[in-house]
């Protein structure tokens, strides 16, 4: 997203970022998985993605806690999940048709993107039973990209938003940062992170605050584990609490309140704390973890470079209590006032 999308005309009147921030932030993963960007009025993109937003908020309602503990239940009973599982078979369509486009026009010595490299892996493993590249992992990981890469980071930068309305003294004192050390004729990279302490720390204060993925994703014990003591058997599922770390007493001197010195050092330069763990943790953590934090930095730079966010009713107004909390913390909607700077 070029951040003359939030100027004129939009800029005259408050408007919801949700829709810009989505089709911006997908298009960046369907460039890598499926070599190709989305016009912000294509009719199919905006259904997925009004899809991907159903399937989040039914994930992270009752609902779909209860899909989660009871899928087998859900399946059969009657109710309105089935609405959201005949979505999801929509998705599933749309991959399979992207994946089927691609075979038919493969060419092996020069590679588009994920689906492309999967698919020579594939062929070169065809004779492995045991290979983990085939197509229903195909499927399933594509889907798992579009899904994850989607709503996560553009729920976060809308949040972030939301924080700096709230916080006109913070957004001021990282623009101030940033035309110092950028100002407004290039565009950032990520080299300037280091040379951002007040913006670094502004954003993972962002991240621990949102608490975006409190429970992380369900995982469990392959065998027998000894973890401290406690013998956790073969199969047990394990749901690992992010959010009681990222809102844990003894690792936060102000846990509940947003405040980017957590982040900081003395002398403000930028402290790492370990229990930031937004992405989780080990072998299995989030596969997008770099590129997400790619985006946040680059967008909310870019973004602050240009533009200063208010709203209409004052910064009092913004509540940054989620509007729906379960699976995700998924922050609520505002209308945002633009100014180009
Ligand atoms: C602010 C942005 C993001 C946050 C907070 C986030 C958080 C997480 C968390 C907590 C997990 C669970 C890890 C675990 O079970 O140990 C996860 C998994 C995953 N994330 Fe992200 N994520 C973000 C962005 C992205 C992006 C941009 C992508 C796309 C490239 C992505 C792709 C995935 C995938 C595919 C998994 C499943 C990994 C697996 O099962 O091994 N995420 N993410």
């Amino acid at each position: 997203m070029s951040p003359s999308v939030l100027c004129s005309p939009l800029s005259a009147k408050p408007f919801d970022p949700t829709f810009l921030l989505s089709c911006t932030v997908s298009n960046i993963i369907c460039c890598m998985v499926f070599s190709q960007r989305f016009s912000y009025d294509d009719k199919q993109f905006l259904r997925l993605l009004n899809i991907i937003n159903d399937v989040i908020k039914f994930s992270s309602g009752p609902m779909g806690e209860m899909y989660n503990i009871f899928p087998w239940l859900l399946e059969r009973l009657p109710g309105p999940q089935h609405a959201l599982f005949a979505q999801m078979k929509e998705l599933r369509e749309f991959v399979e048709k992207k994946v089927q486009e691609h075979k038919e026009t493969l060419d092996p010595s020069s590679p588009r993107d994920y689906i492309d490299c999967f698919l020579i892996r594939m062929h070169q493993e065809k004779d492995v039973p045991t290979s983990e590249f085939h197509y229903e992992n195909l499927v399933a990981t594509v889907l798992n990209l579009f899904l994850a890469g989607t709503e996560t980071t553009s729920s976060t930068i809308r949040y972030a938003l939301s924080v700096l309305v709230k916080h006109p003294d913070i957004q001021e004192k990282m623009q101030k940062e940033i035309d110092t050390v950028i100002a407004q004729d290039r565009c950032p990279t990520m080299e300037d992170r280091k040379s951002l302490p007040f913006t670094d720390a502004v954003i993972h204060e962002v991240q621990r605050f949102l608490d975006l993925i409190p429970f992380s994703l369900p995982r469990y014990a392959l065998h027998d584990i000894s973890f401290r003591g406690y013998t956790i058997p073969k199969d047990t599922v394990i749901i690992p609490l992010l959010h009681s770390v990222l809102k844990g007493e003894k690792e936060w001197v102000t846990p509940w309140a947003f405040n980017p010195q957590h982040f900081l050092d003395q002398k403000n330069n930028f402290k790492k704390n370990p229990a930031f763990m937004p992405f989780a943790a080990g072998k299995r953590a989030c596969v997008g973890e770099s590129l997400a934090r790619m985006e946040l930095f680059i967008f909310l730079v870019s973004l602050l470079q240009h533009f200063t966010f208010s709203c209409a009713e004052g910064p009092d107004s913004i509540n940054l209590i989620p509007a729906f909390s379960g699976f995700a913390n998924v922050p609520r909607s505002y209308q945002i006032i633009t100014t180009p700077r």
